[in-house]
């Protein structure tokens, strides 16, 4: 069995700049990665067979699931004559903002790119992922990076100053789509890009916090209200910023002392079955 990580993401900025005729969104997003993962396991099969496991009830087992159309796609493009049984154990909430389900197809992708010894580079396995989804290409890569385009493209950036990441998820889960249907263009409150990624470039904490921002958290929040009193608990209990990743609901705050992080996270619990205390992975180098 060959065992890749897959971990979740958050976003440090999400801005949408316009709506394409394809119905996909222009976006210019700052993306990093955190210690939370699943972990994909890949077993070569001599049947033609993609068989998906998982270790939660919630995750679709069939071709619904972003690893069985990593797989598939693989192995169609590629015409390998084998199958191919995909184990996912599952510890990144689901439907969160937090990239899972794109994270476990980049991993399924990197694994059978090695099982099926395809020599593919990261940059040719990314363009394959995109026409998986638009986080997919971002996936593959990790580390810090802005993404433009519908999120496919990708330039790779240093990694923010160290902090802890407290995340806390309410119970419902989030349609994507639904998200950015509900987006309002010419509402939008811009992020200051630039800010963030000067903020990352000279290791400025308070520049980074100041500038945390997305403009699908309004759009979440009047949908689930969860979100709003989320950060607002988030901030009484002494997270430094807040912000929800993606197009949500997931809440994440950035704390730069350890034991502010452990009374945020014992304060939340209370309020949300699932928190977790984790670290930025920051560069690509340290992911493995
Ligand atoms: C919210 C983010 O997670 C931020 O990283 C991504 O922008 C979404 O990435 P994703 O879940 O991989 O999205 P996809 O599976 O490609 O698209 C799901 C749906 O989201 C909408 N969508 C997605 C990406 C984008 N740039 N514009 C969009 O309008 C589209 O309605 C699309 O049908
Ligand atoms: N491997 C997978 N893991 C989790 N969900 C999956 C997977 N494959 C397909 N799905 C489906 O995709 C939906 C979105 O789940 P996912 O956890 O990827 O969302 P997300 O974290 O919001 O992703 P993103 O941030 O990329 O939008 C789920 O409702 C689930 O049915």
């Amino acid at each position: 069995m060959l065992y890749v990580k897959a971990p979740a993401k958050i976003n440090l900025t999400l801005d949408v700049l316009s709506k394409r005729p394809d119905g996909y969104h222009e976006v210019e997003m700052i993306m990093t990665t955190v210690d939370l993962a699943d972990r994909v396991g890949l077993e070569p099969r001599t049947d033609q067979e993609i068989i998906i496991h998982s270790t939660s009830n919630f995750v679709p087992d069939d071709q619904r699931n972003l690893a069985y159309q990593a797989a598939k796609l693989m192995k169609d493009t590629y015409g390998i004559e084998e199958g191919v049984s995909i184990t996912i154990d599952k510890q990144i909430p689901i439907a969160a903002g937090l990239a899972g389900g794109s994270s476990d197809a980049a991993a399924t992708l990197k694994g059978l790119n090695e099982l099926w010894k395809l020599h593919l580079s990261l940059d040719q396995i990314a363009e394959l992922g995109a026409q998986i989804g638009s986080d997919v290409p971002y996936c593959v890569y990790g580390g810090t990076a802005i993404a433009r385009g519908r999120g496919e493209k990708i330039e790779h950036i240093g990694a923010p100053p160290n902090c802890w990441v407290v995340l806390a998820k309410p119970t419902i889960g989030v349609s994507t789509a639904a998200v950015y249907g509900g987006l309002n263009i010419d509402q939008i409150k811009h992020p200051n890009t630039q800010a963030m990624m000067d903020a990352i470039s000279t290791g400025d904490y308070a520049a980074m916090c100041s500038n945390l921002g997305n403009v699908l958290e309004a759009v979440t929040m009047e949908l689930h209200p969860e979100v709003a009193s989320i950060k607002e608990q988030m901030k009484r209990f002494g997270a430094d910023a807040v912000l929800m990743s993606g197009s949500g609901p997931t809440v994440f705050g950035l704390v730069s002392n350890e034991v502010r992080t452990t009374r945020i996270v014992n304060g939340l619990r209370g309020f949300c079955d699932e928190v977790y205390a984790v670290r930025m992975l920051g560069e690509r180098e340290f992911l493995d």
